[in-house]
């Protein structure tokens, strides 16, 4: 193992140098391995080395005591070395390193003349208070570094522990200035962590109460916010709590989860949808919806899988209504959208007084809902373990007990699950339960991504484009052959959704009877063409211009252009700063 003094080696080369040069004696600095760590003139050449045979400095090390020898050839300490003869030092001054009582190292300072021996006669006393200075001082560098790998290997520590749950978390100092950030933190944000680093928190998540922690020091559980990104609400759910250093608030900590579009009410008072509303025509839309049809037809579990934004939703829904359960309820359940500790509860209802804060009379679940009728179980692959075998069990016996009751109550529910994770990986991590992926996957649906039906691209941009149209009050017509273009060369990774938005987005800006490519927003339009075009470049600094016109520049305003803009806030940042729109 590395001794203490090996690991600061530059800094003790340097105390040695320093000493050598003020008493104009040579040094050495070795540790209790007899390992020489920094030397002066003669000593310099083995630094690194062993010093091998008995000499003083062991006896140093062994009995911990500090030596001044006046004459070599004379002094029994250095009797017993065997380099005695041969020596051609004439004195010396030994000192041990202390750490606590532990001996870490010896210093010894070394006359080679006549001059520097009669020094070490006359003043051996206070050369030796000096020379025990500077192994105070050593030792205290030693203390040092070793705080330091203490902090830096906890630094590690957390950040490994951070990086790895699944919850945003995020860090402020006490001027509200993020401080650190988790990887799951950059993904819902959108943002990347060095890229916002001292930005004040609400340039970075508009509307988030964080701050208030300062101001009060109470920390909050569950409070609901909502952010517009890439023109689409997102709600998250937040906790967080003040950071204090000796009781005084020197920051706050947020940990937050993502509930995108938490639909928890039933969808039984929406508009039914058919297959025939599914717009898109092509070969390989047109085949899952057969299928899809075949599903509504029948009781069987149906899993559907696809990216976000593919249509998993607007499926189900035309499978409910196209079935012979279409008069009955229609519950969906985002099991992403809830908070762990309360989703068994909303699936499974629970009984009066089961727990504090239960509704008196109790309360029904999901599954009692949506008797006779369809559940729609939305992320079903961020159902946690625990729950996922109680589903089976419901599965397979058609029956559910209340939280708190023994009573059991038998259920006629089709089951109609989606996810956008690969359940077989999941299945193979150990993060989801294969019994309960065959009793779901009896009709297994897989949407394709919008890149993989490139011949829907357009029906939908016309579909989004005349319903927003109609929305907004606006004449629009058509879209121009460059901009069907963009539209084509785009890679879609957010699917249906994102070209709802960006359409959206187009209709907004749209000024006459036709869609340009510049109405679209800037990400799509700069990543669909190869290299981005001066042109591109200034008509993207125009469109900011516009919405920081329109919005204002303050943070508010900054927030809400981004969102208009379909950019995130930090990306707004950087571009401000890039076409310096200070
Ligand atoms: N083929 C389609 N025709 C018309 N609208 C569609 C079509 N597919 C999807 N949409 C619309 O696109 C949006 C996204 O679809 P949906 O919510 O069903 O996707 P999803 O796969 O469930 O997404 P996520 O996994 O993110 O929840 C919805 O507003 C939906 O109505």
């Amino acid at each position: 193992m590395i001794s203490r003094l090996q690991q600061i080696q530059v800094t003790v080369q340097q105390i040695a140098e320093a000493i050598s040069s003020v008493l104009m004696m040579d040094v050495t600095i070795f540790d209790q391995h007899m390992v020489r760590i920094a030397g002066t003139g003669y000593h310099r050449d083995t630094v690194g080395q062993r010093i091998i045979g008995y000499s003083v400095g062991h006896q140093v090390i062994e009995k911990r005591e500090e030596y001044i020898i006046a004459d070599i050839k004379s002094n029994d300490a250095c009797l017993v070395c065997e380099k005695q003869s041969t020596c051609m030092e004439l004195a010396q001054l030994c000192c041990p390193i202390l750490l606590g009582s532990e001996v870490i190292g010896v210093i010894s300072l070394i006359a080679f003349s006549r001059e520097q021996q009669m020094e070490i006669i006359h003043k051996g006393t206070q050369l030796l208070d000096f020379i025990r200075k500077m192994a105070e001082l050593i030792a205290a560098k030693t203390v040092e570094k070793s705080t330091v790998n203490r902090l830096l290997f906890l630094k590690n520590q957390l950040e490994t522990v951070l990086n790895f749950v699944a919850e945003g978390v995020i860090a402020i100092d006490n001027a509200a200035r993020v401080i650190n950030m988790n990887f799951a933190a950059e993904r819902m944000l959108r943002t990347k962590f060095n890229d916002v680093l001292d930005f004040h928190i609400n340039e970075v998540f508009p509307g988030t109460p964080i701050p208030e922690i300062l101001r009060n020091g109470k920390e909050f559980l569950d409070r609901e916010v909502k952010m517009w990104r890439n023109g689409r609400q997102h709600h998250y759910l937040i906790n967080a709590k003040p950071m204090l250093v000796d009781g005084v608030i020197q920051g706050a900590v947020a940990s937050f989860r993502l509930v995108n579009e938490g639909y928890q009410s039933g969808y039984s008072k929406e508009a039914p949808v058919a297959f025939e509303d599914i717009v898109g025509n092509s070969k390989n839309l047109a085949a899952v919806k057969e299928e899809a049809k075949k599903a509504a037809f029948g009781l069987s579990t149906v899993l559907i899988t696809g990216e976000s934004g593919t249509g998993k939703e607007i499926f189900a829904r035309a499978i409910h209504f196209t079935s012979d359960r279409s008069t009955g309820p229609l519950v969906a359940l985002n099991c992403a959208a809830i908070p762990e500790a309360l989703l068994e509860s909303e699936l499974f209802g629970y009984e009066e007084g089961s727990f504090t804060g239960a509704k008196k009379g109790g309360k029904p679940g999901k599954f009692e809902l949506a008797n006779g009728g369809t559940l729609f179980l939305d992320e079903i692959g961020d159902m946690p373990l625990a729950l996922q075998a109680k589903m089976l069990r419901v599965l397979q016996e058609r029956v559910v007990e209340r939280i708190g009751s023994v009573k059991v109550i038998p259920i006629n529910v089709r089951m109609i699950a989606a996810t956008n994770r690969n359940l077989e990986e999941m299945i193979l991590e150990g993060r989801f339960r294969e019994d309960l992926y065959y009793r779901l996957n009896v009709f297994p649906i897989l949407l394709p991504a919008l890149r993989e039906r490139k011949s829907d691209i357009m029906e939908l941009a016309g579909y989004f484009m005349q319903k927003h149209a109609r929305a907004y009050g606006k004449d629009i017509q058509s879209i121009s052959a460059e901009a069907e273009e963009v539209l084509l060369q785009y890679n879609w990774p957010g699917n249906i959704r994102e070209l709802e938005n960006a359409m959206e987005c187009a209709v907004i800006k749209t000024l006459g009877s036709t869609v340009e490519v510049r109405d679209l927003p800037p990400k799509i339009a700069v990543t669909s063409q190869s290299g981005e075009s001066l042109l591109q470049h200034s008509a993207e600094k125009e469109e900011i211009l516009k919405a920081l016109k329109k919005y204002g520049g303050s943070v508010e305003g900054k927030a809400q252009a981004a969102a208009s803009l379909g950019i995130s806030i930090a990306t707004l940042y950087r571009k401000i700063r890039k076409y310096g729109l200070s």
